[in-house]
């Protein structure tokens, strides 16, 4: 029962999801937690797997960076997939001061400047919040060493353009860090009833550059935010 962007069967996904922009970290993260994973997916390059983490079936896809690219990836998975819970496994740039390179956020609710979700409720300004028991099983997840924000995030369309001031108004009301696919993420899930959740490694700062990561890196070192979403997956 393929769909446009997802050669696989009803069977082949577990209900939980882990699902990071990049389909290489994907790999990365299927190898890294289940030796027994399988792929399910590689349309358009998107690789899928399923496998298994401590007897808990799990799956993880990427979902290509943008709002519009993880609307279809979760609104396939939620309608046709049996799949109940997707946790964005990302990248960030940090925005609030107190948030430095390598922290981990986990994003509780969403800002945007896209359009997207303006057409769900014609005339209401859409709450693009997570799954509760998700967030919480995520935040008693983390790592007592380990610097981990909870709050709100912004997920804009421009990766480049960034009008004048935004970064230090966005600080202003306390936005921890920006992205571009949570406040989607979100609305597709409200829509189908299902549960997601964001967390976030801090790959870069837009206040101050000079730690920024490398790709490399940024591909590599997210496994404090990794821990945290396998906690909620399979909470
Ligand atoms: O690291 P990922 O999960 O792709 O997330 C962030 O990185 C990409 C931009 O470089 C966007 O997708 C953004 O949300
Ligand atoms: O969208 C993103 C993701 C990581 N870092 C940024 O600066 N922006």
């Amino acid at each position: 029962m393929a769909t446009p962007h997802i050669a696989a069967e009803k069977g082949d996904f577990a209900p939980a999801v882990l699902m990071p922009g990049d389909p290489l970290r994907a790999k990365r993260i299927a190898e890294l937690l289940m030796p027994d994973a399988k792929q399910v997916n590689s349309v358009r390059g998107m690789l899928g797997f399923t496998g298994t983490v401590n007897g808990q079936p799990l799956s993880v896809m990427g979902s290509g960076m943008g709002q519009p690219s993880i609307t279809i990836y979760a609104t396939e998975l939620f309608s046709q997939f049996g799949v109940e819970r997707i946790i964005r496994v990302g990248t960030a740039g940090g925005i609030a001061p107190q948030v430095q390179v390598g922290d981990a956020i986990v994003a509780m609710g969403s800002h945007t400047d896209s359009a997207m979700n303006t057409h769900r409720i014609p005339g209401v300004h859409f709450s693009a919040v997570a799954d509760f028991g998700l967030t919480r099983a995520a935040v008693d997840a983390a790592p007592a060493d380990q610097k981990v924000h909870v709050g709100t995030v912004i997920s804009r369309d421009h990766f480049y353009l960034t009008p004048e001031g935004q970064v230090e108004n966005l600080a202003k009301y306390g936005v921890l860090g920006v992205e571009m696919e949570s406040a989607a993420l979100y609305g597709v899930a409200a829509e189908f009833g299902k549960q997601a959740l964001t967390v976030l490694t801090v790959s870069d700062h837009l206040l101050d550059h000079s730690k920024d990561m490398s790709a490399e890196d940024r591909e590599t070192k997210f496994h404090t935010a990794l821990q945290m979403a396998v906690a909620a997956a399979l909470s």
